[in-house]
């Protein structure tokens, strides 16, 4: 279907909480396959963004779209079903859980097995599950994780947790990724290997994909597109080039790196 109907509309969106405008009259249209950038100062509202996104926040002004539909005032879990997930910055996996546990919870809801043919462990629950379990199996290998497939996620170092957490959101086959500063945490080297993982399941998916992240390096090497929010206002966006020589944003990171 070719339509210009972007995939998300985000339109003068902003949200108060008290007396304090965190997210005011943000504007944002993406279309279908970008990878796109969300960039900004300590405290300047991505986060909550993205928790108005999904469903976490409900914003007190403006409307997003997916596809056209509005989304505002729906619970998370419907909005995970209309084809938005995250990860989160501070990483949320079961800990307890294994790690092939923590990808199979994801889709469950997916799963084409009814509850009723489960509790009665039917033929059909056990298909099921083995179709649940070769998907979850192959996430994990696209993550490189299939050989910790029985380890608790605690248990993984960082860096695999948040690439578990990837693999997990990934699960619910989402139109739209949001990843929530995906390289928090990580060594240069798994830093640079994120950024070919994050294109290349861009690629794969048929994905598009938002993410917050404050290393400049992995943002300026695979965004195509950039958002600039400051003080909760879009400030700036334009291509990684723009937006490096964008006097406003320079400003707004006064005394911190830009390129
Ligand atoms: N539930 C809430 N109640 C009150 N204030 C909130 C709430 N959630 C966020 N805020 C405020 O909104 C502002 C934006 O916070 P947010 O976490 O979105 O920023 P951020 O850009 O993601 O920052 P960081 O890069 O540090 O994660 C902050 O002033 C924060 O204190």
């Amino acid at each position: 279907m070719t339509t210009n109907q972007p995939l998300l509309k985000v339109d003068h969106v902003g949200i108060q909480f008290g007396g304090l405008k965190a997210v005011s009259d943000v504007n944002i249209e993406i279309k279908k396959g970008e990878l796109i950038g969300l960039i900004g100062p300590n405290g300047a509202g991505k986060t909550t963004f993205f928790n108005m996104l999904t469903g976490v926040y409900v914003p007190t002004e403006g409307s997003i779209l997916l596809n056209g539909a509005k989304l505002n005032g729906l619970p998370p879990f419907k909005i995970t079903q209309k084809g938005i997930s995250r990860t989160f910055q501070n990483i949320r996996l079961f800990g307890e859980l294994s790690v092939l546990d923590n990808v199979k919870v994801a889709y469950h809801s997916l799963a084409k097995h009814s509850i009723l043919s489960s509790m009665l462990r039917l033929p059909g629950h056990f298909a099921g599950e083995k179709e649940m379990e070769d998907k979850a199996i192959e996430f994990l290998k696209i993550f490189h994780l299939e050989g910790f497939k029985d380890e608790k996620a605690k248990n993984l170092p960082y860096g695999q947790q948040r690439r578990l957490e990837i693999a997990r959101a990934l699960a619910a086959y989402p139109e739209l990724l949001l990843l929530d500063e995906p390289a928090a945490g990580m060594n240069p080297q798994e830093t640079h290997d994120l950024m070919e993982l994050i294109s290349f399941i861009r690629d794969q998916f048929n994905l598009t994909v938002i993410l917050i992240e404050h290393d400049m390096a992995l943002v300026m090497g695979v965004c195509e597109r950039i958002y600039v929010l400051d003080h909760g206002q879009l400030i700036a966006q334009g291509t990684p080039k723009e937006i490096r020589n964008n006097p406003k944003v320079i400003e707004a990171y006064l005394g911190e790196e830009v390129s």
